[in-house]
């Protein structure tokens, strides 16, 4: 037996000794009766020794939330220091005491007094604590302390008016409580129960029971009623909308039952039954595969019975409509005659002829894989998906804006006799775009592949995917992935759009791809891909095709007669040169439609003379050029060269500033250069410093002087490494103060010892050149192969320098005069 602890009977000492009850999730508050469980062998303990005393008191501390914490981890039962509990409990009496055959002791605990912790003075095997009593909280303490009596009585009555506010807005709330809540005289007493009644968290409690001024407890417990009302209020709400809604749904269901008898009496057909009926008729014609005419079966049933007046038996009668809408099992006959598709293209389309040539060739296999196809289905049935039918590969076709690609699908599919379906893949991110979305979501619809089947109302169409290199990816799915499913002979004859949520066969259906930049199609799709590559046109060529094919175009959608419009070559050189300045013929098309409904204008006024364009005509037609000579005059200045540089809009020239720097001896590269680039400029500053005596360059301009070179327009990102010889020539221009002959444009890589490597796109960085009026080109010598690939027009009207060291592209490049002779 331990000994007993001298309880609170000593009121003359400020400090005293008593048993110590932890408690988790529980703070009691100083008036509050409540029931607790002592279940833990030293809680145990505690209960049995505080009932052998005489006045049965107890501290019950809270257990510090982060303590419980680790206790549970550590799989403790029992606290082992003060760190554990908050310092600030409560002085209880115990009422009761429940000793049960089995289980944890029960207690009827009533808080007395707030009281500090100053010891934990034994743990084992009962917890016992010295501690301090800390003030009641009184009305006449609060005053004495500075507060003002009637701020209490007002908040005090404040929290008796609030409660009756949330007693009438909870039915189920107790009448007995409010009545006990009402009555109770002790502002610090309501203030508890209030906070009791509430059930807060034990940190929010504990504060409440640590707050030492009464006017900031009772202000504390109002702000806390006042949200808990502010709940009940919306709750309130909320359920009286649901309720009024489900109300007005009984009563439509009703109204809508009387309706239907009477209806009947009076001999009346039923609308309702009317539709059904019409839809059953359309299911029974449609030739549905098994499993959709199933599906219908039982959807059909589900509106009967739902009725379509409802909200959902209008998304019901959407769903119908769909599936007895979609091409199950309706094809086209192909037109796979090779001749009529050559025809078909070539009047669609000038030049080419290699793409055409490929085109064929694939439709070639597509024939002979058909014919195989049919001869073995009259022997022995092969699967729809058979790997020996399928052609494989999906062309793609990848070229600069405006060369055709579209264009080409289109041809494919007139000369198929096929319909044609676009999908513009640009910006796609969310997987559901493509698969349709579940028919539980709000205006779920299916995805653009059915919509496009649904559209073309055959399951056989030609299907455009469009701009494959600007899909992207996001939380909402990987739309690469679906697309690699539908092109995927060995999956995409039982493609799952998720709101058909039904097998749909795509295999028969011809896809064809296009991408401006190869670099950006994801590579799973890539291996799926055969790819045609387009590029832009020479001006000979636009000038044939705005003459064959874009103007007679443009005059007849604009409802003119065929010979309204006429244009001399001179005035579509003019607007090819100073209204569009691009690889493909997407502007110039944009251009001629412009001046062709001007013609309209004139000819719906009474003016029907065919109106002859002359070259000074443009600009009051089609306002002010939008496009001037101005590279020629920039780079007549030391330290300029003129680069061509390839990108996905096809070929374009790009200027090399360089000029010294009046300090410094490093190099600044600017204009937004890739990693590659800025290489290439620091091998050209190396090579001409270690080169500068034989270049005639006064090697004292390095050591002195920083470099800054400059590729504008500086917000356009640009890399790769064929610049380096415009590099080294802008570079040993400034040095040499001999300035880049203006005619004269170049591109090829270098290294260190001055030999120039081949680069790519030679026949677009040619054709720009040409847009921009330059007339000589220097290019690595190994390109030499790839002029053949540059139209004749072009080839013919241009010098091409070939180089395959740097000083040759020197010579070539810069205008030799001697030093300090003015610039020309
Ligand atoms: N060789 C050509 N002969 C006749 N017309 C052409 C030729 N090339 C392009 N066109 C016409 O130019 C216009 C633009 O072509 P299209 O829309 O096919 O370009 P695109 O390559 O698909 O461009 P984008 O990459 O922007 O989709 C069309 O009206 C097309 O008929």
């Amino acid at each position: 037996m331990f000994p007993l602890p001298h309880l609170a009977l000593k009121p003359r000492e400020k400090l005293e000794t008593g048993f110590l009850l932890p408690l988790r999730n529980i703070v009691l508050l100083p008036g509050v009766t409540l029931p607790v469980v002592a279940g833990r062998p030293r809680s145990v303990s505690v209960a049995e020794s505080v009932m052998m005393t005489e006045q049965k008191q107890v501290i019950i501390a809270a257990v510090r939330p982060e303590a419980v914490q680790k206790l549970e981890k550590e799989e403790k039962a029992e606290i082992e220091s003060l760190e554990e509990l908050y310092p600030i409990a409560t002085l209880a009496v115990v009422h009761k005491m429940l000793r049960l055959p089995v289980g944890p002791i029960q207690l009827i605990i009533e808080g007395q007094e707030r009281v500090r912790i100053e010891q934990l003075l034994q743990t084992e095997p009962t917890y016992i604590v010295k501690f301090e009593r800390l003030p009641n909280l009184t009305v006449e303490a609060a005053i004495a302390a500075g507060a003002q009596q009637q701020s209490i009585q007002a908040l005090t009555s404040a929290l008796k008016s609030l409660w009756q506010e949330a007693a009438s807005l909870n039915p189920n709330f107790p009448e007995e409580v409010l009545t006990v809540l009402l009555n109770i005289e002790s502002p610090a007493q309501l203030a508890y129960q209030t906070a009791i009644l509430l059930q807060q968290e034990v940190p929010k409690m504990q504060t409440l029971l640590e707050q030492n001024d009464l006017e900031l407890l009772l202000r504390q417990v109002l702000a806390d009623l006042q949200k808990e009302i502010e709940v009940l209020r919306l709750r309130g709400e909320i359920l009286g909308e649901t309720k009024k809604e489900i109300d007005q749904q009984q009563k439509e269901f009703f109204l809508r039952q009387q309706l239907k008898k009477i209806q009947e009496e009076l001999g009346e057909v039923d609308s309702e039954k009317q539709e059904i009926e019409e839809l059953r008729s359309r299911l029974a014609t449609a030739n549905l595969p098994e499993p959709a005419e199933k599906q219908a079966k039982r959807e059909l049933a589900r509106l009967e019975r739902i009725g379509s007046a409802s909200a959902e038996g209008g998304v019901i009668r959407t769903y119908l409509d769909w599936l007895l809408e979609m091409p199950w099992n309706k094809t086209i006959e192909d037109n796979l005659d090779l001749q009529n598709a050559r025809e078909v293209l070539d009047a669609d389309h000038y030049g080419l002829s290699k793409i055409k040539d490929r085109i064929i060739e694939h439709l070639a296999t597509f024939k002979l894989k058909r014919m195989a196809r049919n001869e073995d289905t009259e022997t022995e049935k092969p699967e729809r998906h058979d790997e020996r039918y399928s052609v494989g590969t999906v062309i793609c076709f990848v070229g600069p804006p405006g060369t055709g690609k579209t264009s080409l699908g289109r041809s494919i599919a007139r000369a198929l006799g096929r319909p044609f379906e676009r999908i513009g893949l640009g910006g796609l991110r969310d997987e559901a775009e493509l698969r349709g979305h579940r028919r539980t979501y709000i205006g779920a619809m299916p995805g653009r592949i059915v919509q496009a089947l649904h559209r073309a109302g055959v399951k056989n169409p030609v299907i455009m995917l469009d701009e494959l290199d600007k899909i992207g990816m996001d939380y909402r799915g990987d739309p690469a992935s679906v697309l690699l499913e539908i092109l995927d002979p060995q999956q995409n004859y039982s493609f799952r759009d998720l709101y058909l949520d039904l097998d749909f066969d795509l295999s028969q259906i011809l896809f064809i791809g296009t991408a401006n930049d190869l670099s950006r199609v994801p590579a799973p799709l890539l291996d799926r891909l055969e790819i045609i590559e387009l590029s832009g046109y020479s001006e000979e060529e636009k000038l044939a095709i705005a003459e064959q094919y874009l103007l007679p175009r443009q005059i007849e959608k604009a409802g003119l007669p065929a010979n309204a419009v006429q244009l001399s070559t001179e005035t579509l050189r003019q607007i090819i040169e100073l209204y569009t300045r691009e690889a493909g013929v997407r502007k110039l098309e944009q251009q001629l439609g412009t001046l062709c409904r001007k013609v309209a204008v004139r000819y719906a006024s009474g003016e029907t003379t065919p109106t002859i364009v002359h070259p000074e005509q443009l600009e009051e037609l089609l306002g002010p050029p939008h496009f001037w000579r101005e590279e020629k005059r920039k780079v007549s200045r030391p330290g300029v060269a003129t680069g061509l540089a390839w990108t996905v809009q096809g070929g374009e020239i790009l200027f090399v500033e360089a000029v010294l720097l009046p300090q410094g001896k490093d190099l600044t590269l600017t204009g937004q250069l890739g990693e590659v680039m800025q290489e290439s400029a620091k091998l050209a500053y190396s090579y001409i410093w270690s080169n500068a005596d034989a270049l005639g360059i006064d090697v004292s301009a390095f050591k002195s002087n920083g470099l800054h070179l400059h590729v504008p327009a500086g917000a356009i990102p640009k890399d790769g490494p064929s610049a380096g010889v415009t590099m080294v020539v802008a570079i040993a221009s400034l040095l040499t103060n001999q300035p880049v002959r203006t005619d004269t444009a170049m591109t090829g890589e270098i290294d260190l010892s001055g030999e120039v490597l081949p680069i790519g796109g030679v026949r677009e960085k040619v054709l720009a050149a040409r847009r921009a009026g330059i007339t000589r080109i220097i290019l690595p010598k190994q390109n030499e192969k790839d002029l053949a690939e540059v139209p004749q027009d072009a080839r013919e009207k241009m010098e091409f320098i070939l180089c395959d060291r740097i000083e040759q592209v020197l010579e070539n490049a810069l205008v030799r005069r001697q030093m300090n002779q003015p610039v020309v």
